[in-house]
């Protein structure tokens, strides 16, 4: 999927928002767990909900990996049922030497057909490149993060005065483009979302960190919007935990919809 899609289904749905699926079996309602696939049931049954509000699903890949070969097959299902309209990321945070990245793009890229793919920077352009070798295909590179630790390295000032995180969003940016590069900015650092804006003024953000972790959706559309809207908005658990009953797809759509009304208010805010 490319930008001007991605913002056509912003503009169709008057949404940014991007319906994480950690889908976590301890986690899930108990009246799944007897189903033959308890976390593609539980995915389906969210998409079913959510797919008219959402414009990207985010499966965190590491709760597919810790189940073994089972969850790698509930991924898959999960990624062949979401709509071809939404766009998907595989958060697997993945980046190593050339070759190695190579066939992590080829994994999510070519195998399993997903738009894009998260990656962290700190092995520097080989490590990237590779994943911006597909066409049409994207790269969401962690550049300021949501948690607590995100202060041990990418707050810290480097040589040149200047924060990490800066550093990397100066060098990176001209490894490829507004059109198949987006960075992972945190919706906890409200503040900083600003500062990051100032450097890219054209690429994406996924931004992490509304709902379960608190971050202000307000400011992130104040400090991050840009004329394309630039910004995918991500919440996992405020979404499919909302309930533990059997009423769960009906109360994440709920949460969904209180999101996406916030969000439609702010695209005529400061987008349109
Ligand atoms: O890359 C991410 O998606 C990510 C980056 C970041 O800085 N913070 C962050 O929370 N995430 C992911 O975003 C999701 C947040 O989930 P909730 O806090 O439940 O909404 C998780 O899948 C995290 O792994």
């Amino acid at each position: 999927m490319n930008k001007a899609q991605l913002f056509d289904q912003i503009k169709r749905k008057s949404s940014f928002l991007c319906v994480g699926l950690d889908t976590d079996l301890t986690k899930i309602p108990r009246h799944l767990l007897s189903s033959s696939d308890p976390v593609f049931e539980f995915n389906k049954q969210i998409i079913d909900t959510t797919a008219d509000l959402a414009v990207a699903y985010k499966p965190n890949i590491a709760f597919y990996e810790a189940l073994g070969p089972k969850g790698w097959e509930s991924l898959q299902k999960t990624l062949d049922y979401i709509p071809n309209d939404i766009f998907t990321i595989a958060d697997a945070k993945r980046g190593d030497i050339g070759n190695t990245s190579g066939l992590y793009a080829k994994a999510f890229f070519e195998t399993m057909n997903f738009d894009s793919i998260t990656v962290a920077p700190y092995m520097g352009v080989d490590s990237v490149k590779p994943f911006l070798a597909f066409k049409d295909k994207w790269v969401i590179l962690l550049a300021l993060t949501s948690n607590e630790g995100s202060m041990d390295f990418q707050l810290i000032e480097s040589q040149s005065g200047k924060p990490l995180f800066q550093e990397v969003l100066e060098k990176s940016q001209h490894w490829g483009n507004p059109d198949n590069m987006m960075y992972v900015v945190g919706a906890t650092r409200g503040e900083k979302i600003a500062e990051v804006r100032q450097i890219v003024p054209e690429h994406f953000f996924l931004v992490p960190g509304v709902g379960a972790q608190g971050g202000s959706l307000e400011e992130v559309a104040k400090f991050g919007m840009n004329a394309t809207c630039g910004l995918l908005v991500n919440s996992s658990r405020g979404i499919i935990y909302a309930s533990q009953e059997k009423n769960f797809a009906a109360a994440a759509k709920v949460e969904a919809m209180k999101l996406q009304q916030e969000m439609s208010e702010l695209l005529d805010k400061y987008c349109y």
